[in-house]
């Protein structure tokens, strides 16, 4: 949780497109409302991807069932819908077609409507990890400022820099073929001196927009709509709460603004303020066993002790870089020692964590992003909403613990955290493995809670058998 905490802080730095991203002249798919398999992998050509290698084809080649995907009522990605069916304008539907996106995922067709229509209703949406629900409330944003207004009309808050730069550069691409100014609300982006910002949609972190707000650089009597991105840690007391709280009575008292809450998670203890804070919302809700994606494999590997699980990372290193693969660790400390030992026997590999400059994380993220590097060692900072397609392996070096949200004793798992780490990879129906190293009985427990909880068996790997993690990564990844 900590790490969560310090994440608002830093320098601004342009970002760049995203991998992929929509060509000028890019026109919505010819056979977008009937995609055939061929035409659904267009959206994943983004993806540096070597033929010759099997475990990176096999990921590809996933990518081709998305039509097949969507046109399955019990995917999280089916639509019965079009864009065109959804309410959005046409430059909206140029940015979205831009994009490669042909049809909507089940939560963009369900919530798009609710968002959109008027009077305006706050919405409080769930949906599984990687299923797109950020471009749910991008297009709301999109939808409903006026671009001859120039004024902040649109705030949408993020718990890190990560995400809020990912966040804004969706912003950007699907609002290209509209007159839509941007700003930052993220530490050291703006000025000291700033005056005014003209700019109509505001992204950021609570702490920065507080001081924007509070020293009226962010003017917010015209804010028509608020959105949270992963609203269960926004509003968590042991989260971001009380800051996320502040920015929300610092609009005036008479705002009507719309509230938009989107998470994958929305833990018990948070859905009663969740309700509160976005009263007679549309509600979207999921079931507990539908928590998980289906597409990520689950695994674990029983080592001897701590410096087993060390050994058993190097050992992996071949499979890790064969896609790109995120390495979760407890601490910031054991982030970058990690690090440092596998770069010194020769192994390439970044850390990233909330205690390395702004500068530093922005350059880090932006080239793991662009492929530069394929290991990313890292802390809870990124386990949520970071969106890399290519990243095909996700490692719980340790498991995510309570105790690192609310700096108590309990040492169970994290349950949410857990939901959220793994799915950074399996995205929009991309297929995904994530190993847990367990090396004692407190583990062993904790790992077990995990599975309970999401009523999904987690398969044993055994750490001395090199070819058959192999046989089993590839089977995964299928
Ligand atoms: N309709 C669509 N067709 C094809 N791709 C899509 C569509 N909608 C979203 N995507 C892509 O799916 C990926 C995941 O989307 P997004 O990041 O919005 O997921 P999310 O639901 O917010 O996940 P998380 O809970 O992890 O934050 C992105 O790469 C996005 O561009």
């Amino acid at each position: 949780m900590a790490s969560l905490q310090k994440d608002d802080d830093g320098f601004f730095n342009p970002v760049p497109p995203p991998a992929g991203s929509p060509s000028k002249d890019a026109k919505k798919p010819e056979a977008a409302k009937e995609a055939k398999p061929e035409d659904a992998a267009a959206p994943a050509a983004d993806r540096p991807v070597s033929p010759e290698n099997d475990l990176v084809k096999s990921t590809f080649e996933v990518s081709v069932t998305l039509a097949d995907q969507q046109a399955d009522p019990n995917s999280p990605l089916f639509s019965a819908k079009t864009f065109e069916e959804l309410g959005i304008s046409e430059d909206l539907l140029k940015g979205i077609y831009d994009m490669g996106f042909s049809k909507p995922s089940k939560i963009q067709e369900r919530a798009l409507p609710l968002l959109l229509s008027n009077p305006p209703t706050n919405m409080i949406g769930q949906s599984q990890s990687g299923t797109g629900k950020t471009a749910a409330f991008v297009l709301t944003m999109l939808s409903r400022i006026d671009f001859n207004l120039h004024k902040p009309q649109a705030i949408c808050l993020a718990p890190s820099r990560e995400l809020a730069r990912q966040i804004m550069s969706v912003v950007i691409t699907m609002g290209k073929y509209t007159a839509v100014q941007t700003e930052y609300g993220i530490k050291d982006n703006l000025p000291r001196d700033a005056s005014n910002i003209t700019a109509q949609i505001i992204v950021g972190n609570p702490g920065t927009m507080i001081d924007l707000m509070r020293r009226r650089v962010l003017d917010v009597t015209h804010i028509k709509v608020f959105v949270l991105d992963e609203a269960d840690n926004m509003l968590d007391q042991d989260g971001l709460g009380d800051q996320t709280l502040r920015v929300k009575n610092l609009l005036p008292r008479n705002n009507n603004a719309q509230i938009i809450l989107f998470s994958a998670t929305f833990p018990d203890h948070v859905r009663a303020f969740a309700a509160k804070f976005a009263p007679s919302a549309n509600k979207i809700e999921l079931q507990k066993e539908e928590l998980s994606v289906d597409s990520i494999r689950q695994f674990y590997m029983d080592c001897r002790d701590e410096e087993h699980k060390y050994d058993i990372l190097v050992q992996l290193y071949q499979l890790l870089t064969i896609g790109q693969s995120i390495i979760f660790c407890k601490h910031r400390h054991t982030a970058d020692r990690i690090s440092q030992r596998m770069t010194a026997e020769g192994h390439k590999v970044a850390s990233l964590h909330g205690a390395k400059d702004a500068s530093e994380r922005d350059a880090i993220i932006d080239r793991f992003r662009e492929g530069k590097e394929k290991v990313l060692i890292t802390t809870n900072v990124i386990a949520r909403g970071i969106d890399i397609l290519q990243v095909n392996m996700v490692v719980n070096y340790d498991l995510p613990l309570l105790n690192e949200r609310d700096r108590s004793a309990d040492e169970r798992p994290d349950i949410e955290t857990y939901i959220h780490r793994i799915g950074r990879t399996g995205r929009f129906g991309r297929k995904g493995v994530s190993i847990n190293f367990v090396h004692d009985q407190r583990t062993w427990a904790q790992m077990e809670q995990i599975e309970q909880s999401l009523g999904r068996k987690i398969i044993r790997i055994e750490t001395h058998d090199l070819d058959e993690m192999e046989e089993k990564m590839k089977k995964a990844l299928k």
